[in-house]
């Protein structure tokens, strides 16, 4: 029947294995080498049965994640946070998911999300009050903690201190969990009483307390709240008129803690490390934020005026995109332009293969803010560039992640200098469930003196 159909070109494989260990082992490195070898379109096998295709074009991601959407859900790795998040935006699928979607998209609409910049702002001032001039930092935990702090403020109008305690904690050990069953073909099942699965359930568990908690607290009260929590718990579909039960609300609160604290930490990360590797482009962007706040602190009206800091972090998503690649499997039998996928099929689609192609990126490895200029986005084809993902299932936290990285990094470089420590440090991309430095970040910062622009 599908005779016509095209086939894709693949690596050589194992028998039972097919690409498995090579993807494990470093799928940054297998997926660039598949690119460079095999072109728009390649196949390959992780075990005996998953059979993948990996899209590098963009007119074919257009299909994948816009016009045949509906062919597609998210794919077994994302699947598997349900454990977690349950039924959230992240891993629910078709009518439930737009329904969803519908109900939750005016929190995080453009002109709804200024309201937590000063949040921002705030977090990140009090957060680096205590650091000291010359002295070297694990950046890479301190963006953890910020961007902590900022959802835990915004979300549950919580400080930082008893966001990172009664939330943190448990989260962290919950990530963990996450990982080590998102990488494993078959993970153990949870109703297996082994010790790794019952810390997992228990930390879930205190998650749970502290969120039904909250939600509990929160319907005593006749206070309105305008934090994110305020916000969900008032939204209403506007079909029938009825919010969110507790348990619904409960997936969607963990789902956008899961989806938003990470991916934003490791994004300011790979930006301070390009900024230490290129001190000139950290000087630019000093003189910018000097010039727009003056003597006073990062305001949130200086945002829309900060565009040389907006072209560091558009740059730094395209270089060290936090979310590398984006899965989906077939839920049908569908033909994308001639490729025949069967049901179950697996698609990968890469930001970091795409956003580093030198077909759309001259000089595609160098980090070059003013690249940005110009509305350099409109000159290329749409998808080759796309950090935050597209179609139905774009980050909803696209602009809230987007303002947040510029106005925590406008209040670092006002304050201080990033320098690279005295001892080399190893850099290689870790890809978890984000990409991140696998060694963590470590540099050195330095007070900027008033006056210094
Ligand atoms: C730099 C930071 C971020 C990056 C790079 C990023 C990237 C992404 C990407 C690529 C997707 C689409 C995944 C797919 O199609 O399979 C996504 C979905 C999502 N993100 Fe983000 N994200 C970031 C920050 C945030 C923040 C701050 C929040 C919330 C406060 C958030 C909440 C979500 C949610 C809820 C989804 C699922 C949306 C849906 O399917 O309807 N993200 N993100």
């Amino acid at each position: 029947m599908h005779n016509n159909s095209k086939q894709a070109p693949g690596p050589k494989e194992k028998f039972l294995t097919g690409s498995l260990h090579a993807f494990q082992s470093n799928p940054l490195k297998f997926l660039t080498s598949l690119t460079e070898k095999c072109g728009s379109v390649s196949k390959f096998r992780l075990g005996p049965f998953q059979r993948v295709y990996l899209v590098n074009d963009t007119d074919l991601i257009k299909e994948i994640l816009v016009t045949k959407q509906q062919s597609f859900i998210k794919s077994r790795d994302i699947q598997s946070l349900k454990s977690i998040v349950g039924n959230g935006l992240l891993t629910s699928e078709k009518g439930f998911h737009l329904k969803q979607r519908r109900i939750i998209q005016p929190a995080f609409k453009k002109t709804h999300i200024t309201m937590y910049a000063q949040d921002m702002i705030d977090t990140t001032d009090k957060y680096i009050s205590s650091w000291s001039s010359n002295t070297e930092r694990l950046v890479s935990d301190d963006m953890m903690d910020i961007a902590l702090g900022i959802i835990s403020k915004t979300m549950f109008s919580m400080e930082f201190d008893k966001g990172a305690t009664v939330i943190g904690g448990p989260m962290e050990e919950v990530m963990k969990s996450a990982v080590r069953r998102m990488r494993s073909i078959f993970p153990l099942p949870l109703w297996i009483p082994v010790k790794k699965n019952r810390k997992y359930k228990q930390a879930v568990k205190e998650l749970d307390k502290v969120l039904f908690g909250l939600i509990g607290e929160r319907k005593e009260t006749a206070m309105e709240h305008e934090d994110l929590l305020g916000v969900l718990m008032r939204a209403k579909d506007e079909t029938n008129g009825l919010g969110m039960e507790d348990d619904q609300l409960r997936d969607e609160l963990m789902t956008i803690f899961l989806a938003g604290h990470e991916t934003t930490a490791n994004a300011l990360t790979w930006t301070l490390y390009l900024l230490s590797q290129h001190l000139e482009i950290q000087d630019t962007l000093f003189e910018e934020i000097a010039s727009i706040t003056g003597e006073g602190p990062v305001k949130p009206e200086h945002f829309s005026k900060m565009t040389y800091t907006q072209n560091v972090i558009s740059e730094s998503l395209r270089l060290y995109p936090p979310a590398y690649v984006i899965g989906r499997q077939a839920d049908e039998d569908t033909d994308i332009s001639g490729y025949h996928i069967k049901k179950g099929d697996m698609i990968l689609i890469s930001q970091y293969v795409m956003q580093r192609n030198p077909k759309y990126y001259e000089d595609p490895n160098t980090f070059i803010p003013e690249r940005f200029n110009n509305n350099f986005i409109k000159t290329i084809p749409e998808f080759a560039y796309f950090p935050f993902g597209g179609g139905p299932r774009v980050c909803i936290g696209n602009h809230f992640a987007f303002m947040e990285a510029v106005l925590v990094l406008a209040c670092l470089v006002k304050q201080f200098k990033f320098s690279p420590p005295k001892e080399p440090q190893k850099m290689k991309a870790q890809p978890l469930i984000t990409l991140r430095p696998k060694y963590g970040l470590r540099l050195i910062t330095q007070k900027r003196t008033k006056g210094e622009a």
